[in-house]
């Protein structure tokens, strides 16, 4: 089985939008804290710078006040108001200053400055509340009072008003300043981080389309194919809708792919794309799952019987030959369907089921439509125990056997070889087909045990026919048989120590093990070919066949498949077929064998064609080895 899609998990994951919301408010929140950070800083280096201006400037007034209070001593030792006026002026050079005035030591006023009018100045020494060397200082102004002394006596206060709006004036320049430039700063690494925001989200989109596109086809890939599953099963279950799942699987692709080459491949893959887009409807979702896989998510607004039709309408439209690769090709497609919740009630099941009907679609001939049923899981359940129990008769040999049905020369009935047939009795699983058999061993990989069971039993049995004629053993191989780098060198070892001679070794190959295998399987054919033993091509007519690959490979022998005969002489088609594949194989230089053949007039007529060899019910049946060879001693009696 191939690899389920939903292997990455069933929970619908965030979409981008979810992302890129949840991305913008970290970068908001992030410039937002930046900002409270920078603000912050500003602000404490503010209450530092108010805290130092104000402590130096206090300092300064003090020295200013010592000054003036030295230098105007003598003015009012001597009570020289107009001096002592003059030298207060002399303030009015420092900007803080309000006013300055002398108390004499009375404390009464003996001289006064005031830059503008300062009405509410104390006229008495009493009144500034401050005596001797003191200061007071306030958020609004800065009080500062000094002694007047000369000759160790004091004459008088000298009490000065500064005014505290300068420092302010300064501090809310440099608060404005540092303000200004921490927005430019801020302003600067938005802009840079929502620029290299924006380029990482055009780098997130440009990934996550990557991610979720098909190369190829430019569909969406298996990512975006499980996560839209995801979301529409999570919103079937909310609103209470139905969805289908079809999975679609291409027939021969790997046939075309390798005789064309996958430049050619890609493109009839791309013309798949392009025709199952003109087939869906604009609500539904189709993904290329890998290779030659694809899947349809459908919401279902539809009955049972009109889904039926879409499916139909799906597989009807590979139908029309393709053109891509430079020649006409055709190329089927196997589907499966399965629905929530009718099929499946979550994600796993739903593609496990769409998978499984698939299979089906493809064991019952390929080319269909299936839609799942419960009774397919059983089938799932028996193969496994198939498998179990090939492994053990593998191991044990008890249960396998061979049968042998007679083929019979066209102009005199006689007989001229047997095709070896599998059979296989299970103590529980009873009467397990070939088909059935062979099928779980490819898929299981015990092919080529079984393979060579075959061969070796079937050489073995055929190396005891003695009589007058020598008959030749047909033994079937399948596809992966003929893939084994080793085939070549263990049918050689086989014939060798079973002691049956190369020539009387058939090996049929059915058209699609031939095209499936036409590098690695002709260089096998030819070496095999070399060696004697003969090489046929069975069930020819109902495979995709490159003529133009087969003519080139060392075949002796085609077999006409059983459909054409069914139905001869009364139709047409087959006659004309029939007609058709002899004048082919014969101007190929090829024996053809008609298989299948239950009536006397089926028998007739083909001999009338120009078939040389005969096969099936009406001559004899299958049968086991003893019973084998006694009809072959009898015939040759
Ligand atoms: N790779 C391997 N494939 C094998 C092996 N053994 C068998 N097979 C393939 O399985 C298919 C079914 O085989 P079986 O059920 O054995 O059927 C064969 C005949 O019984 C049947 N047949 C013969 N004559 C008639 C007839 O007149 N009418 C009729 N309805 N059926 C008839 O045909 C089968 C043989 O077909 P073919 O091989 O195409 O000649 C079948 O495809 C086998 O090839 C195995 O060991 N390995």
């Amino acid at each position: 089985m191939k690899t389920r899609p939903s292997e990455a998990g069933t929970a619908a994951p965030a979409s981008p939008a979810t992302h890129r919301l949840l991305s913008s408010r970290l970068v908001v929140t992030g410039i937002l804290a930046a900002g409270m950070a920078l603000l912050t800083v500003v602000l404490a280096l503010t209450g530092v710078d108010y805290w130092s201006t104000r402590a130096s400037m206090l300092q300064d007034s003090r020295v200013e006040a010592a000054i003036v209070a030295d230098n105007i001593s003598a003015a009012v030792v001597f009570r020289d108001t107009s001096t002592a006026n003059e030298m207060l002026g002399a303030l009015r050079s420092s900007s803080m200053v309000i006013s300055a005035t002398v108390y004499d030591k009375d404390g009464v006023l003996f001289a006064h400055y005031a830059r503008d009018r300062d009405p509410d100045f104390p006229t008495t020494l009493r009144a500034t509340g401050l005596d001797g060397a003191a200061e007071r200082a306030g958020w609004h102004m800065l009080e500062i009072a000094r002694p007047i002394e000369a000759s160790g006596t004091t004459w008088g206060t000298l009490y000065i008003r500064k005014s505290m709006a300068a420092l302010y004036m300064r501090l809310g320049i440099r608060f404005g300043t540092a303000l200004l430039i921490a927005i430019c700063v801020m302003a600067m690494a938005t802009a840079m981080v929502l620029r290299s925001r924006a380029a990482v989200r055009d780098a997130e989109n440009r990934l996550h389309e990557l991610a979720h596109t098909d190369a190829v086809t430019g569909m969406g890939n298996r990512h975006a194919f499980n996560e839209k599953l995801a979301a529409e099963l999570q919103g079937a279950r909310g609103a209470g809708y139905r969805v289908a799942l079809v999975y679609i699987d291409l027939d021969n692709f790997k046939t075309v792919n390798d005789t064309f080459g996958h430049a050619a491949g890609d493109g009839l893959l791309r013309q798949v794309a392009k025709r199952l887009q003109s087939v869906v409807r604009s609500t539904d979702t189709i993904s290329r799952l890998g290779g030659d896989e694809f899947a349809l998510i459908l919401r279902l607004d539809m009955d049972d019987a009109a889904l039926e039709k879409y499916a139909q309408r799906i597989v009807s439209v590979f139908q029309a030959a393709y053109t891509e690769v430079g020649q006409q090709v055709n190329v089927t497609c196997s589907a499966g369907i399965a629905t929530f919740p009718d099929d499946a009630m979550d994600m796993d099941a739903l593609v496990s089921n769409a998978d499984t009907a698939m299979y089906r679609a493809k064991e019952m001939g390929k080319n269909r439509c299936v839609r799942f049923d419960a009774s397919m899981n059983l089938a799932v359940v028996r193969r496994q125990a198939i498998e179990q129990a090939l492994r053990a008769e593998l191991e044990q040999g008890t249960g396998l056997a061979l049968h042998y049905q007679p083929v019979f020369a066209a102009n005199d009935q006689s007989m001229v070889g047997a095709e070896a047939l599998l059979r296989w009795t299970h103590a529980e699983l009873g009467s397990v087909s070939p088909l059935e058999a062979v099928s779980v061993a490819e898929d299981c990989g015990l092919i080529a045990p079984l393979g060579y069971w075959v061969m070796r039993t079937a050489c073995r049995d055929a190396a005891q026919w003695k009589g007058g004629k020598s008959l030749r053993v047909a033994v079937n191989i399948s596809a992966r048989q003929l893939g084994d780098p080793q085939f070549l060198e263990r049918v050689m070892d086989i014939l060798r120590e079973e002691g049956l001679p190369a020539h009387l070794l058939e090996i049929e190959l059915t058209e699609t093990v031939l095209m499936e295998n036409m590098e690695a399987g002709a260089h096998t054919l030819h070496r095999l070919s070399q060696l004697g033993i003969h090489l046929a091509i069975d069930d020819f007519g109902t495979g995709y066949s490159s003529l133009a690959y087969l003519r080139q490979l060392p075949m002796r022998r085609l077999k006409i498949d059983r459909s054409f005969v069914k139905d001869l002489p009364g139709q047409e088609h087959s006659r004309a077929i029939v007609t058709a594949i002899v004048a082919l194989a014969h101007s190929l230089g090829l024996q053809v064998t008609a298989e299948g053949v239950e009536t006397q007039e089926q028998a007739d007529y083909l001999v009338r064609q120009g078939c040389d060899v005969l096969q099936g019910y009406v001559f004899a049946r299958p049968m086991p080895a003893p019973q084998f060879l006694a009809l072959q001693a009898s015939a040759s009696a």
